[in-house]
C-alpha cells in the first residue's frame, strides 16, 4: 500500500541543511498495523505527514496504492488522500459552529451516505464511546479529551482504508485511550483497515503488528518483538 524510497527531508539552516529524515525506505502492506516510535524530534510526525501527503519530502519517491504520488497533479493527490486516508491528530480541528453530532456526521455528508444510514452510523459511534449525552453540545462546551474523542470518531466514521494517527490517545483518560486502541485493533483485524500510528507508549504499540523505530531521522533496524 505504502512504498517510500530514499525519502530525505531537510530544512535550510544558515547555508547548510538540517536533516529531519534521511534515506527512509519503508514498505507498509495493506492490513498492517504499524507503530512509529522514537525520541522527541526524531522525525516521526514528519514521516507521518509525508505518508499522509500533508507534507512533501525534499527528495525521494512515494507510491501509494500503486500510484506514484509525486508524479500526479496536486488535485489528484488531494482526492487520493481524502478518499482513502483518515487522520487522527492531536489537534482536532472540530467545526465550532456544529454540534458534536453534526461534526461526526460531516464526512458522511461528503460521501453522500443516505440520511437514515448516517443517523445509524453516528448513533452507533456515540453509543460506543458513551457520549450520547453530549451530542447536542458544541466543541467549546467539551473538555480537551472529549474534543479529541470527537475528532477521532469523525476520522473513523467514514471507514478509510488507511488511518494515520499521531499520538491518538495523548489527551484521553486511560479508559478512553483503551477504547480507541481496541477500536483500532478491531478496525484492523476485522475490517482490514491499515493503521500507522505515532506513539511514545509501549502499551499502545503492543496493539500493532510492527514497530518502526526512528532515531535522528533514520530507521533503526533493531530486533523487535512482534505481537500477534
Ligand atoms: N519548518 C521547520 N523548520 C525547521 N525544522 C523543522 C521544521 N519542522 C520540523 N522541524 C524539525 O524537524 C525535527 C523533527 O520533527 P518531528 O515533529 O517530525 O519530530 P517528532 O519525532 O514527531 O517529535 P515529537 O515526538 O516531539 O512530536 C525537529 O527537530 C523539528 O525541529
Amino acid at each position: 500500500m505504502i512504498e517510500l524510497q530514499h525519502i530525505f527531508k531537510w530544512y535550510p539552516a544558515g547555508g547548510s541543511r538540517v536533516y529531519v529524515l534521511q534515506d527512509i525506505n519503508l514498505n507498509i502492506e495493506a492490513g498492517a498495523f504499524v507503530s512509529i516510535m522514537g525520541p522527541s524530534g526524531s522525525g516521526k510526525s514528519t514521516l507521518l505527514n509525508i505518508i499522509g501527503m500533508l507534507d512533501l519530502p525534499s527528495e525521494g519517491s512515494y507510491r501509494f496504492l500503486e500510484q506514484s504520488v509525486y508524479d500526479m497533479k496536486e488535485k489528484h493527490r488531494v482526492e487520493l488522500y481524502k478518499k482513502h486516508i483518515g487522520f487522527v491528530f492531536q489537534s482536532y480541528h472540530l467545526i465550532d459552529e456544529l454540534t458534536v453530532y453534526e461534526n461526526i456526521e460531516t464526512p458522511l455528508l461528503y460521501q453522500n451516505v443516505k440520511s437514515a444510514e448516517r443517523k445509524a452510523m453516528v448513533s452507533d459511534m456515540l453509543d460506543r464511546f458513551n457520549i450520547v449525552g453530549k451530542k447536542d453540545l458544541f466543541p467549546a462546551q467539551l473538555s480537551g479529551g472529549q474534543q479529541q474523542l470527537v475528532g477521532i470518531i469523525r476520522a473513523l466514521i467514514a471507514r478509510p482504508k488507511l488511518i494515520l494517527a499521531d499520538e491518538p490517545t495523548g489527551n484521553l483518560n486511560s479508559a478512553q485511550g483503551e477504547e480507541i486502541m481496541n477500536l483500532f485493533q478491531k478496525l484492523n483485524e476485522e475490517d482490514k483497515v491499515t493503521i500507522v500510528q505515532v506513539t511514545h507508549s509501549e502499551k499502545n504499540a503492543a496493539y500493532g503488528s510492527r514497530i518502526v523505530n526512528l532515531l535522528d531521522g533514520r530507521i533503526q533496524h533493531i530486533p523487535q518483538t512482534v505481537h500477534s
